[in-house]
């Protein structure tokens, strides 16, 4: 425990002689699961339209796997994760080895275990899928178990077995790793009906015996260690979620017929729940030692560290892009190594959240390209760093590190004095609408004449193949700008035409010109960089290539007045702008690390308010400005959250207040549960938000009404994440529903969110339905 340890700048030795050299080995916690070229999505899909069998579909996301664990191993990984893979979601596989598959969906999945999985993560005529929301404050989506007093639990570990198997038998030295059982109780919801005071958590003792026998299967497979994720305990956890992780992890290390445990966190720091863990007895932890979680380094000296713990110590960022600091990492780990019985090196979380390989992006400046690192990068790191512990000389990787991290901090790039200037001058003022919401109410609906109860969508209308692939010509040179926006304007004409038959009050351009809310602007500000091939799974299939804010951001031209006023051309009706949120811009970026966010999202906000100020100057009477990152973004820790939540509040104003009182201002949130950030969603002094609110039947309006929230709402009515269009019947429901909690005059009614991901076949049903239900409902308010 007391070994003499030098960092030293030339890194060559980390350990004095007085002390032997210690082996600390790399490791991952998990990895892309998609390929090089998104085969897994590709594969998945196939499938889904009958273009592949199940066994064809085994058998890619099988040799995506081989491909990964060979890469990994040859990178100089020791022990490659298993389990990490998943054809769909993680969290979904964990119900399928827990047996916890909700009843409406039982018998398709004993039926084929293949089609009843993909049937719960998406729904079917029948059977409505899981809830999906944000994996903690990231931008992946999971699939939220349902569990209640009568859930029964079954181990079935034939996902888990069968992976290790394979990489066992490709020679890899491998480790399991699972959503350990207090994160999947936390994750997991109530199922609908259980006694309002039941918590998913009172079944631990009822789940734990699955996981032994899951461990003890993995153990006969051939399993030294297995990894529980527990990130769940970097939030602010109860005394009894404590209690809970005491009795979990006792009952799991005292089993006689185990692998070796390892408990891993992410994301922040373990907080209270550090002297618990480390005073269990399972064999090691995995902790992150980045961003707010550095905390943990002082930490675990304060407890007295893991004496006869193996440490898998999370030095390099695994979920942002910058190059890591390597000798600020040795240091680091200099001390760890003081602190714990064996020591190794990781990515601080699953690589799961990093586009694969820096080297796939021809476009990115070299110079820039430099300061980046995505997964294959981290895992160089990662070695390196091993490898500086043990020994090894890596003076040449340290000198080119340094040189590359001083590039960043003198570029131009990153330092626009115009930009530095705007932003030092902003006003309290500047972020404050003047009129009070009650006469900008008045003074809104004289201009727009809108009937009570008025019908919008979210934005997008579906984004068809054929839309892509016009992208993607675009792109190839197989046709021209001119070619490609009449391609787009005639879509918008189309778009347009259909809101007007379907009489929807509030129409949009449909964003057919958007290859996603957040990369489209992000191509078009200065100090964002784009990537070409930087894929992150969002949920499922679904991915997107997260801009990285490199530098200082300023807007050199309008972004989307020209598609806007032409929608506004074709018809009477007001068309909204659309524009994404300073905040959700930089959630689904990889931000810089080099400023505090604050100040990133302010020069951002300043951006979009000329952007709508420029749309209210060509005639725009409503201007959408979606922030559904608002909650996620949200820092894992209470403590932090003030501060956030008021920069994040004050960007979004920032973008949106410099407009007349008859200006109608929108927010639109999505993808998360919105009830503890409410007095948020009020600070944003929108005129109306709409939410995500079908799937949990109007929940999130009942808490808006409960907390007095005064301006008016769009409560979700149609769920767009299912194919199943809903029938005109349960559409009037759930406007009733919400009638009961948000009054007539403040009630607007819409989708959950965009359409992007629907056919029209689906949204063009689904989008009558709802605006019958509307004037349905319109014509039996009293009068
Ligand atoms: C609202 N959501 C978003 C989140 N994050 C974002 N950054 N953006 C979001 O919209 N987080 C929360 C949610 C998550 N929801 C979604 C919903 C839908 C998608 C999605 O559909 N992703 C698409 C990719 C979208 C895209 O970037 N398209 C580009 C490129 C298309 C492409 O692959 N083209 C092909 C050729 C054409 C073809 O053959 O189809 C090519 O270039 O090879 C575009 O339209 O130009 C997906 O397919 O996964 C994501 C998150
Ligand atoms: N305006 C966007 C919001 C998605 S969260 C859309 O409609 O797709
Ligand atoms: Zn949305």
């Amino acid at each position: 425990m007391s070994r003499d340890l030098t960092a030293t700048r030339e890194g060559q030795s980390y350990v004095t002689d007085r002390s032997p050299t210690p082996q600390a080995r790399a490791t991952v916690h998990g990895w892309p699961r998609q390929g090089p070229s998104r085969e897994l999505k590709k594969a998945v899909e196939g499938y889904w339209a009958g273009r592949l069998t199940g066994d064809e579909l085994r058998t890619a996301a099988a040799g995506l796997r081989r491909t990964a664990w060979q890469w990994l191993t040859g990178a100089g990984v020791a022990e490659v994760p298993t389990g990490d893979f998943s054809l769909y979601d993680h969290v979904l596989d964990t119900v399928v080895m827990t047996g916890a598959v909700p009843a409406r969906h039982r018998e398709a999945f004993d039926a084929d275990p293949l089609d009843g999985y993909f049937a719960m993560a998406r729904g079917t005529d029948t059977a409505a899928p899981l809830e999906m929301t944000k994996w903690f404050d990231t931008n992946y989506h999971y699939l939220v178990p349902e569990l209640g007093p009568d859930t029964v639990f079954a181990a079935d570990a034939r996902g888990p077995v069968g992976q290790l198997r394979e990489a066992v038998s490709l020679g890899h030295s491998a480790r399991p790793v699972l959503v350990g059982p207090v994160t999947f109780l936390l994750l997991s919801k109530p199922v609908p009906g259980t006694p309002a005071d039941f918590r998913p958590l009172a079944l631990l003792d009822r789940l734990l015996p699955v996981y032994a026998q899951v461990l003890a299967e993995l153990r006969a497979a051939g399993a030294d260690w297995v990894q529980l994720d527990e990130p769940a305990l970097v939030q602010d956890q109860s005394p009894a979620v404590l209690d809970a992780t005491a009795r979990a992890y006792g009952k799991l290390s005292g089993l006689t017929h185990r692998p070796r445990l390892l408990v891993a966190s992410y994301f922040d720091r373990l907080g209270e729940a550090l002297p618990v863990l480390a005073r269990s007895a399972v064999d090691g932890l995995a902790m992150d030692f980045t961003g707010p979680a550095a905390a943990n380094l002082e930490a675990l000296a304060a407890v007295g560290g893991l004496p006869g713990k193996r440490l898998v110590a999370g030095v390099v960022d695994g979920r942002n892009v910058w190059i890591n600091d390597l000798e600020r990492s040795l240091a680091t780990l200099a001390t760890l190594l003081g602190l714990t019985g064996r020591l190794d090196v990781a990515p601080s979380c699953s690589l799961l959240h990093v586009p694969l390989d820096t080297a796939a992006e021809r476009d990115i400046d070299p110079q820039v390209a430099r300061w980046l690192a995505f997964a294959r990068q981290k895992v160089a790191e990662t070695v390196t760093l091993a490898q500086g512990l043990t020994g090894g000389d890596i003076t040449p990787r340290l000198s080119a590190n340094r040189a590359a991290l001083a590039s960043r901090s003198r570029s131009a790039l990153t330092h626009d004095p115009a930009v530095r200037a705007r932003c030092a001058v902003v006003a309290p003022e500047d972020a404050r609408r003047p009129e009070p919401f009650a006469l900008r109410s008045v003074a809104q609906q004289a201009r727009l004449r809108l009937p009570p109860l008025p019908t919008t969508s979210i934005g997008s209308f579906p984004q068809t193949r054929e839309l892509r692939v016009a992208r993607a010509d675009l792109r190839a040179g197989r046709i021209d700008g001119p070619a490609y926006e009449e391609r787009i304007r005639a879509e918008i004409r189309d778009t347009v035409a259909f809101q007007e038959k379907a009489g929807l009050d509030v129409l949009v351009h449909g964003e057919p010109e958007r290859n996603d809310m957040v990369q489209y602007f992000a191509e078009q500000l200065t100090g964002f960089l784009a990537t070409r091939h930087g894929w992150v799974q969002s949920y499922g299939t679904r991915y997107v290539r997260p801009p990285i804010l490199a530098g200082d951001v300023s807007r050199p031209a309008p972004m989307t007045v020209d598609w806007t006023s032409y929608a506004q051309s074709l018809t009477v009706r007001p068309v909204k702008g659309m524009l994404t949120g300073p905040v959700t811009l930089l959630a689904w970026s990889f931000v810089r690390d080099d400023q505090p966010l604050a100040e990133t999202a302010r020069q951002v906000a300043l951006a979009l308010r000329d952007e709508v100020a420029d749309l209210e100057a060509a005639g725009t009477a409503v201007v959408q400005v979606d922030e559904p990152a608002l909650r996620e973004t949200l820092p894992l820790r209470a403590t932090a959250r003030p501060a956030y939540l008021q920069w994040a509040t004050e960007a979004f104003r920032l973008a949106t207040s410099g407009v007349r009182a008859d200006t109608q201002v929108h927010t639109h949130m999505c993808y998360a549960e919105f009830g503890d950030i409410i007095d948020a969603v009020d600070a944003l002094d929108a005129d109306v938000i709409s939410l995500e609110a079908a799937r949990s039947r109007m929940g999130i309006a009942d808490e808006l009404a409960a907390a007095g929230y005064p301006r008016a709402v769009g409560p979700g009515v149609y769920d767009i994440h299912a194919p199943r269009v809903p029938e005109e019947r349960e559409l009037t429901d759930l406007i009733d529903r919400a009638l009961l909690s948000v009054p007539a005059d403040r009630l607007w009614i819409n989708p959950d969110c965009g359409l992007k991901t629907r056919s029209w076949a689906e949204a063009g049903p689904a989008l009558e339905r709802l605006t019958a239900a509307a004037r349905r409902v319109r014509a039996n308010l009293p009068r």
